[in-house]
């Protein structure tokens, strides 16, 4: 295989979280919690997932415009190509290890370009003297060269060489992208970071922006980092894609094989909710219940646990599965003391007395605020949610708990997933995969193809 451009291992951000007078650190958010992934030469790889899983974050740590709090990346770009690691096993090419010079002349081999090309430009500044000054500050003395290879980049992003000399202002936004393009271009880099370079443009103008990134890339020979929430961008212009959810990577694999057939249940929801031009596909959208939990406290076992539609019940169970995952969903909302049974007395309570109300009636409003109406499939899970119930209602929310957390167990929420590897250069951290859980090709059925 050859050298990767970029091989980042391990990387972590943990933001510290403090409080009281004397600043106390009290947590971490771990918004990147072990990620690990290669970028080819000429490869670009999407980085997807919900806004907050860290995406920005790995950007930004691994680039070092934020210091990563462990982890190695491996820039293999210009003469650093072939080195070996040293005796004690650093190597020469660690950007967390890079001094100042090093990292300066790393800035120059990697660029960021980020959702607002606004960031990137000078408002009192031509935008041609902006990126004309990228190479002023790199040792290009010769004012006259300068400005004829920064006019010959903005007409390679399809504007003209005249608007070297107006402001950033007079671009409509498409336009100032284009001119962000032209600015980490200008020092020729290996390797860009483009952090949602499409998603505040309008429809068509990110359709011509997407179009310009690609053919610049094949075109200069670029490495590219892709990061969107949007799987359809994604699916555009990435060679590989890697899932993110909540700090970690959970599928990573080539972007046609991963959208024909996701192996990680994240992956698949999220293609189940590309919207579809064809209004008779019959795509049934897997909605991922709850937000995004914090990465102060993530949940234990596999982090999607608390949202995942294929969520594995206990051996000796086997009931309907959407059932199940709304009993579950009662447990943890039961556990957290969000269930409010007060509320669902006076949801009942608009044509009755509340006093003459059953306890009966009570725990069937609950029931039908979570679609868990009697019976369920299991008759040994109806008798333990009845008798969970009987205890909320009559005021012991804890004896509630003690009964759905002693039955309604899941192995995902104790047991953290490896990486299993299904096809070449496919793979997905997911129980379903791990022993001899049937295989299951999941989500094939619910894909756009
Ligand atoms: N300086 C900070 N201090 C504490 N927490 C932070 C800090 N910066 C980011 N976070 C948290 O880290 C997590 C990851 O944030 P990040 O911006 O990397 O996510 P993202 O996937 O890029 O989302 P978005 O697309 O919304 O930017 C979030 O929960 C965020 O609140």
């Amino acid at each position: 295989m050859t050298e990767p451009l970029l091989s980042v291992r391990d990387l972590k951000k943990h933001y510290p979280i403090k409080k009281g007078l004397l600043n106390r650190q009290v947590g971490a958010a771990r918004a990147v919690d072990g990620v690990s992934f290669d970028i080819a030469p000429g490869e670009t790889l999407g980085l997807v997932g919900e806004s907050g899983c860290g995406k920005s974050t790995v950007a930004t740590s691994a680039i070092r415009l934020e210091e990563p709090t462990a982890g190695e990346v491996l820039f293999n770009g210009g003469d650093r190509r072939g080195a070996t690691r040293n005796d004690d096993g650093t190597h020469p090419n660690d950007v967390t290890r890079f001094d100042k010079g090093e990292l300066k002349a790393f800035r120059r081999d990697a660029q960021m370009i980020f959702q607002d090309p606004s960031s990137s430009f000078d408002p009192r500044m031509t935008v041609g003297a902006t990126i004309a000054e990228l190479l002023s500050i790199h040792g290009m003395t010769d004012r006259g060269r300068r400005r004829r290879i920064v006019e010959d980049l903005i007409e390679r992003v399809d504007l003209s060489a005249s608007d070297y000399d107006r402001y950033p202002h007079e671009f409509s936004g498409g336009q100032k992208q284009r001119l962000a393009l032209a600015r980490a271009l200008v020092l020729d880099p290996d390797l860009i970071i483009a952090d949602e370079p499409v998603s505040a443009l309008d429809v068509s103008v990110k359709a011509e922006v997407l179009s310009l990134i690609d053919d610049l890339q094949a075109e200069f020979g670029l490495s590219l980092l892709f990061i969107s929430h949007d799987m359809s961008v994604i699916r555009e212009i990435c060679d590989r894609v890697a899932v993110m959810y909540l700090g970690e990577i959970v599928e990573l694999g080539p972007t046609e094989e991963v959208f024909h057939g996701p192996e990680h249940p994240y992956t698949e929801a999220l293609l189940s909710s590309i919207p579809t031009p064809d209004p008779r596909a019959t795509l049934d959208e897997i909605e991922l219940t709850g937000t995004v939990p914090s990465p102060t406290d993530p949940p234990s076992g596999c982090r999607f646990h608390t949202r995942c539609h294929r969520v594995i019940q206990p051996e000796d169970m086997e009931m309907d599965q959407a059932e199940w995952r709304r009993l579950l969903t009662l447990r943890k909302r039961i556990e957290s003391r969000e269930v409010d049974v007060e509320q669902a007395t006076e949801n009942l309570a608009l044509d009755d007395e509340p006093d003459d109300l059953s306890d009966e009636a009570i725990k069937s409003q609950l029931r039908s605020e979570f679609e868990l109406e009697a019976p369920l499939d299991s008759a040994t899970a109806e008798a333990t949610l009845e008798t969970a119930l009987d205890r909320l209602v009559s005021g012991d929310a804890d004896g509630a708990e003690e009964v759905l957390s002693s039955s309604f167990t899941t192995p995902c929420e104790t047991t953290h997933p490896e990486f299993v590897d299904h096809d070449a250069d496919h793979k997905s951290a997911c129980l379903l995969h791990v022993d001899d859980r049937p295989d299951s090709r999941i989500g094939v059925e619910n894909v756009p193809q």
